[in-house]
C-alpha cells in the first residue's frame, strides 16, 4: 500500500482504478481479493482520514461546498430556475462523494432495476439480481443508541456482512412521535412502510443512514472498503493526490477498437505528467462528471466536437456526457415552538465543540445522526391529469414520484436565531427531456467541465410533479399533531395549502436545487446499440481495455438517492470483471 508517495510504485499492474471513490474501492476491494491480481487506485484528492467533518455523521452539512474535500464545481445557468447558477459539489477524497455525501440509504425501486434489465438486455440488472449485490455491501448494524429496532425495519431484506455499514437514527428527536402520529392523522398517502429498500418503497417510515451504530461514525468506500486489514494486502497499491488526466492506447490509429492500457496522471496538481500500465483493463471509477471528462480529454467522444478542440478522435461515440440525469430538491421549513431542535449545533461553535467531545466519549448523542429522522416515498396516482398530456416518466406501478423527509433543524443556511422543522422533498422521476450534459472546452485536460444538470428541464410533468410533492409536504405539515408545534413558516414567501399554482411554480422555480444525484453521462446500453457508452458489462463500446464502474453508467436517475445502487453495481462489476479474467470470488 502505497499514500502518497511514488517510488515504490510499479510501472504496471493487472487493474488501474481512475478514482478512489463509492464505486472504486469497491472494485479495488474485490480484485484484490485474489492475491494474484495487483491493482493500483490513482485518487486526485487527499486521504480522508482522520477528518472530523467526514467522520461524525451530523456534520455531514459541513463537508461540502467550498472545501478541500470537494471539487468545487458549479453548473452553466439552470433556465428551469431562474436562470440559476448551482454549486454542484463531488467528493474529492479518498471515499469520493461516499466521503462528503447526507449519508441517505435508499435503494429504488424494483422497477428501476427491472428497466436498468430491460434497456441494457440483460437480466443481471434486474432487482432480483441486484438484491444480492445491495446486501453483499451492506453491514445493517445497531443504532448508536441500541434502541429496540423491531418493527423499525425488515432484516430479511439487508445483509449483516458487508463492508458499508446502515443503521436508523442513533438518537431520538422530540419530533419522531409528532411524526408518526402525523402518518395516523392524514392517511392518503401518508401510510406506515416497515422498509422502504424493500423493492416496494411507497409509504412512511424511519431513516436508514450509511452510519455504523456501534462507533456512530460515516460509512463511507474509505472507512467500510478500505479499512486497514484491505489496506495491508501487499498487492493493493492506493496513490493519492494523483489527478487522471488521459487515457492513451498504443494502437494504430485506424485500429477498430483501440485497445487502451496506459493511464496518464499527474501528483500534486502539478509537476510532469506520469503513466503507468494497466496489463489487463482500466477501469474507469472518476464519478458521473469526471469519468466522461478522462474520456473526451482521452479523445473518446463526439467527433466533430472533439475535433474543434484540437483533440484526436480515437473512438467516436456520440453519447459521452450527454444524458446526465440528476434530482431537483426543495426545502420548507417553520419556525417551531420548541427548543429542542437542532439548529444550535449548527450555529453555535461552542454548543458544536461540546457535543463533538460527548460524541467522542460516548459514540452516542446528536452527533450521530444524519439529516433525516424519517423518509417516504409518494406515488402520484396513474389517472393524474398530468399524465394525459405528457407520458409518465415513473419506472413501474410500484414505484414513487417523490421522496418526502423530514428534519429536525432547518436544512440549508441556518438563521441567527429560531429553531426550526424542515420538510423536503426530492422529486425522483424526472421527464425524459429533463437531461444534461458534461463537456469540455478546451483540450487542457486539468481545465474545469462545463455542467449543464438539465435540472426541471421536462415542460411536460417536472412542473407538475413537483407541484405535487410540494402539496404533499404542506398537507403533511398540517397534521393535527404539529399544531402547537409549528409556529408559522420560516419564509413568508412560503407557499401553503391555499397557495395557487403558479403562487406555487414560482416557490419551485426560485428554490429547488441539486439533490446531487448524478447519473447517465456513461449509460449503459444494449450490446451492439447505437446510443450509450457501455455494454452491459460495463465496457466502453468500440474500444478494448476499458471498462467503467461508477453512478454514470446508469440509464436512468433511480426513484433514490444515488450511493445504494452505486455500491451494488460495483459489486456486481466486481464479479464481471472476475469472470472474464477467469477467477471466481
Ligand atoms: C453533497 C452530496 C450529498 C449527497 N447525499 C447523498 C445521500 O445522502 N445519499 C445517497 O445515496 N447519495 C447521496 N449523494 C450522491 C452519492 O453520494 C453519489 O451518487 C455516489 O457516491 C457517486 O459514486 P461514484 O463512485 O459514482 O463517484 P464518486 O464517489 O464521486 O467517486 C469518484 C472519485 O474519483 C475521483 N476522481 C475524479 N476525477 C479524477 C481524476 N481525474 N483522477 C483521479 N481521481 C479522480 C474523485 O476525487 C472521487 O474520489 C450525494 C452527493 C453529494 C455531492
Amino acid at each position: 500500500v502505497i499514500l502518497g508517495e511514488v517510488d515504490s510504485l510499479r510501472e504496471t499492474y493487472d487493474f488501474v482504478i481512475v478514482g478512489g471513490g463509492t464505486a472504486g474501492l469497491v472494485v479495488a476491494n474485490r480484485l484484490t481479493e485474489i492475491s494474484k491480481f495487483n491493482v493500483l487506485v490513482l485518487e486526485a484528492g487527499p486521504t480522508d482520514a482522520g477528518v472530523l467533518e467526514i467522520e461524525v455523521p451530523f456534520l455531514c452539512t459541513h463537508t461540502t461546498p467550498q472545501t478541500p474535500w470537494d471539487w468545487n464545481y458549479t453548473t452553466i445557468p439552470q433556465a428551469a430556475l431562474n436562470g440559476a447558477s448551482l454549486t454542484y459539489p463531488r467528493g474529492h477524497v479518498l471515499g469520493g462523494t461516499s466521503s462528503v455525501n447526507c449519508l441517505v440509504y435508499t435503494r429504488g425501486s424494483q422497477a428501476d432495476f427491472d428497466r436498468y434489465a430491460q434497456v441494457t438486455g440483460d437480466s443481471g440488472w434486474s432487482w432480483k439480481s441486484m438484491l444480492p449485490y445491495f446486501k453483499k455491501s451492506e453491514k445493517f448494524t445497531r443504532p448508536s443508541d441500541n434502541h429496540n429496532t423491531t418493527g423499525q425495519f425488515d432484516p430479511a431484506v439487508h445483509g449483516f456482512s458487508g463492508f458499508n455499514s446502515v443503521s436508523l437514527p442513533g438518537a431520538s428527536t422530540a419530533i419522531d412521535n409528532r411524526f408518526n402520529e402525523a402518518v395516523g392523522q392524514l392517511g392518503g398517502e401518508f401510510f406506515e412502510q416497515l422498509d422502504y429498500n424493500s423493492g416496494t418503497p411507497l409509504g412512511f417510515g424511519w431513516s436508514q443512514a450509511v452510519i455504523d451504530g456501534p462507533s456512530g461514525t460515516r460509512s463511507s468506500s474509505s472507512s467500510g472498503y478500505l479499512q486497514k486489514k484491505i489496506l495491508e494486502r501487499p498487492n493493493l497499491h492506493v496513490l493519492v493526490n494523483a489527478q487522471v488526466s488521459r487515457i492513451l492506447h498504443n494502437s494504430k490509429a485506424e485500429a477498430a477498437n483501440p485497445l487502451f492500457s496506459s493511464v496518464e496522471y499527474r501528483i500534486n496538481g502539478k509537476g510532469s505528467l506520469r503513466t503507468v500500465t494497466a496489463t489487463k483493463e482500466i477501469i474507469l471509477s472518476a464519478g458521473s462528471i469526471n469519468t466522461p471528462q478522462i474520456l473526451l480529454n482521452s479523445g473518446v467522444g463526439g467527433k466533430t466536437a472533439l475535433e474543434k478542440l484540437d483533440i484526436v478522435s480515437q473512438v467516436d461515440i456520440e453519447d459521452v456526457g450527454q444524458n446526465l440525469s440528476d434530482h431537483p430538491i426543495i426545502t420548507f421549513a417553520w419556525l417551531v415552538n420548541a427548543s429542542t431542535t437542532y439548529d444550535d449545533f449548527n450555529r453555535n461553535i461552542t454548543l458544536q465543540n461540546e457535543e463533538i467531545q460527548i460524541w467522542n466519549k460516548t459514540r452516542q448523542g446528536v452527533f450521530v445522526n444524519g439529516i433525516a429522522q424519517h423518509i417516504g416515498f409518494v406515488r402520484v396516482p396513474d389517472n393524474s391529469s398530468i399524465f394525459q398530456s405528457a407520458p409518465n416518466p415513473s419506472s413501474g406501478p410500484n414505484s414513487p414520484h417523490f421522496e418526502i423527509f423530514v428534519s429536525n433543524f432547518l436544512l440549508g443556511n441556518t438563521p441567527p436565531t429560531g429553531q426550526f422543522l424542515s420538510i423536503s422533498a426530492i422529486m425522483l422521476t424526472p421527464g425524459v427531456a429533463a437531461r444534461g450534459s458534461v463537456t469540455i472546452t478546451s483540450n487542457d485536460p486539468f481545465s474545469t467541465p462545463v455542467i449543464d444538470a438539465g435540472l426541471m428541464r421536462d415542460n411536460g410533468t417536472d412542473l407538475p410533479l413537483m407541484r405535487e410533492a410540494v402539496r404533499s409536504i404542506l398537507r403533511l405539515a398540517s397534521a393535527p399533531t404539529w399544531a402547537n408545534y409549528i409556529i408559522g413558516p420560516a419564509s413568508s414567501t412560503q407557499p401553503n395549502l391555499n397557495s395557487s399554482d403558479n403562487e406555487i411554480d414560482a416557490f419551485i422555480k426560485g428554490n429547488a436545487r441539486s439533490a446531487y444525484h448524478v447519473v447517465g453521462t456513461s449509460s449503459m446500453s444494449k450490446k451492439g446499440a447505437k446510443t450509450g457508452v457501455v455494454d452491459p458489462n460495463l465496457l466502453l463500446k468500440h474500444a478494448a481495455g476499458v471498462r467503467i464502474v461508477d453512478a454514470s453508467v446508469l440509464p436512468f436517475v433511480p426513484a433514490g438517492h444515488t450511493q445504494a445502487s452505486t455500491y451494488a453495481l460495483a459489486e456486481r462489476a466486481a464479479d464481471l470483471i472476475k469472470a472474464d479474467f477467469a477467477m471466481s470470488s
